[in-house]
């Protein structure tokens, strides 16, 4: 007989049930972006059927040599222009725009995808006041994105004014604004600035200086979420708002923190704050992103395909080609300088962990002798580093060992191949890294030099963040057997180097 089955719960006597796995629900505009392709060969996009570009900037474009836009730029130009169809205001009955996050690969174009649409906006009417603030973090990046400033503004009246923070504040206030009688005016349209910049500018500026800021350009954003405890984003908005107050009371136009839509907030016309953000590594946590308080947004993505969704997932380049190289402590330095020296890898740019190991890598490789090596890290002045990437640039180094300083947004043309010489422990790090190369649609090659201990890890990092794959790449003993003489006597140069080295130091 079967005994009837009791309603009651035994304590303890749980039912083995299969626990039905929590599917995430997203946000609708996580769930459902912007599909950006990731072949830019296969989707150019000739310039002149990307709608809205004015002839002006249109024959800019040619004259530097651009015929086609990347597909991110083609997706974005339009989409940034629509929200200033109505000019940099927003007119009664109108909507505040929609904020932007693009998350699309390295060497994908992002730096024109903003710098076109928001030059376009700021041209009609040019009246010099701060309207656009592009923060990047470190001041390499920020030299990088004020040239494209400069190359598209020269000639129409538009002032580009980079703040880095590193000159003296009056230095750097008399670069912003300039005193008048009854007042003071400014003299940049575009600031450029990285975050210490902006904010020591911020805080002793007049309210002048951020006003009328109409675009706030977050580059490389996902650093920016890291650093969202100290607050650095709500700071900028608040005192946009604040400078608002004293302001829009004696003026026609007003700008009210953005609340909810009433009747009342829509009938004066708006000056919004439209934030654009850009990343290869952009979080789809919508916690994180929460932080940035961004108005219903709108993202750009190559990281998704229609059928599924990750959290984890990054944009891979196309045409990047990704080795690991199993080696170990002893014969790490001669496959490195068996790349350069056997296969002729050139021009090549090399990542450690640290300055210290970059220092040592570059005096090791210079003691061996017949590469042109260089290395670059926070050991260097400003100067000092701008002077390394430009000799880099120009071909005059072949190998540069590098800490992290070049792993985001730098665009040296013509790095073929990236090495990792010392695994990266994130894969943020490892997808800008391995970014340097493979850019604007050019094939690249990537080497991560693994230890044994190493190998489980970063292949599995590597599997969950959808790279496209990463192929075993062995270097057999007898190729760097010849080498091994020549680089036991650097390693002799080597220690009484860095002895002489701690000497002068600790005297
Ligand atoms: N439409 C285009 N036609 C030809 N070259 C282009 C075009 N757009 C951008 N480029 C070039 O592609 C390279 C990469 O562009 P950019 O630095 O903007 O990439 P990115 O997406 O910002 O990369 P990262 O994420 O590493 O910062 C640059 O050298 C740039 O001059």
């Amino acid at each position: 007989m079967v005994p009837p089955q009791s309603t009651l719960t035994i304590l303890g006597g749980f039912e083995k049930k299969a626990v039905q796995k929590v599917q995430r629900v997203l946000p609708q505009w996580l769930a459902q972006p912007n599909l950006v392709q990731r072949d830019i060969k296969k989707n150019l996009i000739p310039i002149g059927d990307v709608p809205g570009i004015c002839p002006k900037l249109l024959t800019k474009l040619q004259s530097n040599g651009i015929q086609h836009f990347f597909p991110v730029q083609a997706e974005l130009i339009p989409a940034v222009l629509e929200s200033a169809l109505l000019g940099l205001l927003i007119g009664r009955g109108g909507y505040r725009p929609r904020d932007i996050c693009v998350s699309a690969p390295t060497g994908s174009g992002k730096t024109l995808a903003f710098v076109i649409p928001v030059v376009q906006a700021l041209l009609e009417p040019v009246i010099c006041e701060v309207r656009v603030l592009a923060v990047l973090p470190t001041k390499e990046l920020a030299q990088q994105v004020c040239k494209v400033f400069h190359t598209y503004t020269d000639g129409t009246g538009l002032k580009v004014v980079m703040v880095a923070g590193q000159k003296s504040f009056a230095v750097e206030q008399a670069s912003l604004v300039q005193n008048i009688t009854g007042g003071c005016r400014s003299l940049a349209d575009i600031v450029v600035a990285t975050r210490a910049g902006w904010s020591i500018t911020l805080i002793k500026l007049p309210d002048s200086a951020s006003r009328q800021l109409r675009y706030l350009i977050i580059d490389e954003a996902d650093r920016m979420i890291d650093s969202m405890h100290q607050d650095w984003l709500n700071y900028v908005v608040k005192e946009v708002y604040r400078a608002q107050e004293a302001w829009s009371t004696a003026r026609f136009f007003r700008r009210a923190e953005p609340g909810p839509v009433t009747a009342a907030s829509l009938w004066q016309p708006q000056m919004p704050l439209q934030k654009l953000m850009f990343s290869a590594t952009l979080t789809q946590n919508p916690e994180k992103l929460q932080q940035l308080g961004l108005h219903q947004p709108r993202l750009f993505t190559s990281a998704h395909s229609r059928s599924s969704v990750s959290l984890t997932q990054h944009p891979f380049p196309l045409v990047l080609q990704e080795y690991y190289v199993p080696c170990n402590l002893n014969n790490k330095p001669l496959i490195l300088l068996h790349f350069l020296l056997r296969l002729k890898f050139n021009p090549v740019l090399c990542f450690t962990n640290s300055r210290e190991a970059s220092h040592r890598l570059y005096l090791l490789v210079r003691s061996y002798g017949g590469v042109a090596a260089a290395e670059f890290s926070s050991r260097l002045s400003p100067n000092e580093r701008k002077k390394t990437l430009k000799e880099f640039e120009q071909g005059k180094i072949q190998l540069l060992i590098s800490t992290d300083a070049t792993a985001r947004g730098i665009d040296v043309d013509g790095v073929k191949c990236v090495i990792n010489y010392d695994a990266p422990q994130f894969i943020r790090t490892y997808v800008h890294r391995v970014g340097r190369t493979a850019r604007a649609g050019k094939a690249g090659l990537a080497f991560t030099l693994l230890l044994g201990v190493q190998e489980r890890n970063f292949l599995q990092m590597l599997r969950d963040a959808g790279s496209p794959g990463v192929q075993k790449q062995l270097i057999r003993h007898e190729n760097l057997k010849p080498l091994i003489p020549q680089y036991e006597n650097a390693l002799e140069e080597l220690h009484s180097i860095i002895k002489e080295e701690r000497a002068t130091k600790y005297t």
